[in-house]
């Protein structure tokens, strides 16, 4: 099996998990993309009411295609679930997201969520973060000055561009990547990023997936998490 029928695996096993009633985040990505595809085939043949919360204008627009009724976070009581992928999971089921620069909207919607799942193919797991660049959205203003502060700490940062010109966010901020190589204390690491003004938001996510469903050639496997 390729790396997309992997993602495909999860993404279809993962639907199972929803059931009809139940208020829904919904990631963002190319596994994503293969859970939003099931879960429109289960409303339209099941007839089932559920209410999408999208974290991103690409999974928004996927799913209202698909019929999947859709709402922003702040029009819901409650999110059930979340599911979503993961670019890095460690051997203490942390994470780094937002290799799809859609980080920021996904931590507001998983830590509002009573339940996590995160779908990956087996190539996400490691035993230490840190080989994946963790993206950290800024504010474009000042946003020099810090990519200063983060070269002088060592992060080795690299702003996320398209040719010549600054990759922008939702929230229209930018992005630098880290090349950490390791990260060996994620929560410490967490705290002096949150610390840094002009820092918005970054990619680890820490202490929030209760299950993670991977994809492995011979089928998937479920690992309750926390
Ligand atoms: O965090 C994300 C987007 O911001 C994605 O979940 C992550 O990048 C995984 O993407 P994919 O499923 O395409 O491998």
């Amino acid at each position: 099996m390729n790396q997309d029928e992997l993602k495909q695996i999860v993404g279809r096993e993962a639907v199972n998990y929803i059931q009809d009633g139940m208020t829904v985040g919904l990631g963002t990505g190319s596994t994503v993309k293969h859970l939003v595809e099931a879960l429109g085939k289960r409303v339209q043949t099941e007839n089932l009411n559920i209410v999408g919360v999208p974290t991103s204008n690409r999974t928004a627009k996927r799913a209202k295609e698909l019929g999947i009724t859709i709402k922003d976070i702040d029009q819901v009581d409650h999110i059930d679930l979340t599911i979503d992928g993961a670019d890095q999971i460690d051997e203490h089921y942390q994470g780094i997201k937002g290799g799809g620069i859609a980080h920021l909207r996904e931590k507001i919607v998983a830590i509002n969520s009573r339940k996590n799942i995160w779908i990956v193919d087996e190539s996400k797991l490691t035993k230490q973060l840190g080989s994946f660049p963790l993206p950290v959205e800024v504010i474009p203003y000042g946003s020099q000055q810090l990519f200063k502060k983060f070269k002088k700490r060592g992060y080795n940062p690299k702003f996320r561009m398209d040719g010549d010109r600054f990759i922008l966010t939702h929230s229209k901020n930018y992005i630098i990547d880290l090349g950490l190589g390791k990260i060996g204390d994620p929560h410490k690491l967490a705290k002096n990023l949150k610390d840094m003004t002009g820092v918005v938001e970054h990619g680890l996510f820490l202490d929030i997936v209760n299950t993670i469903i991977v994809g492995h050639a011979n089928g998937t496997e479920v690992i309750k998490a926390r």
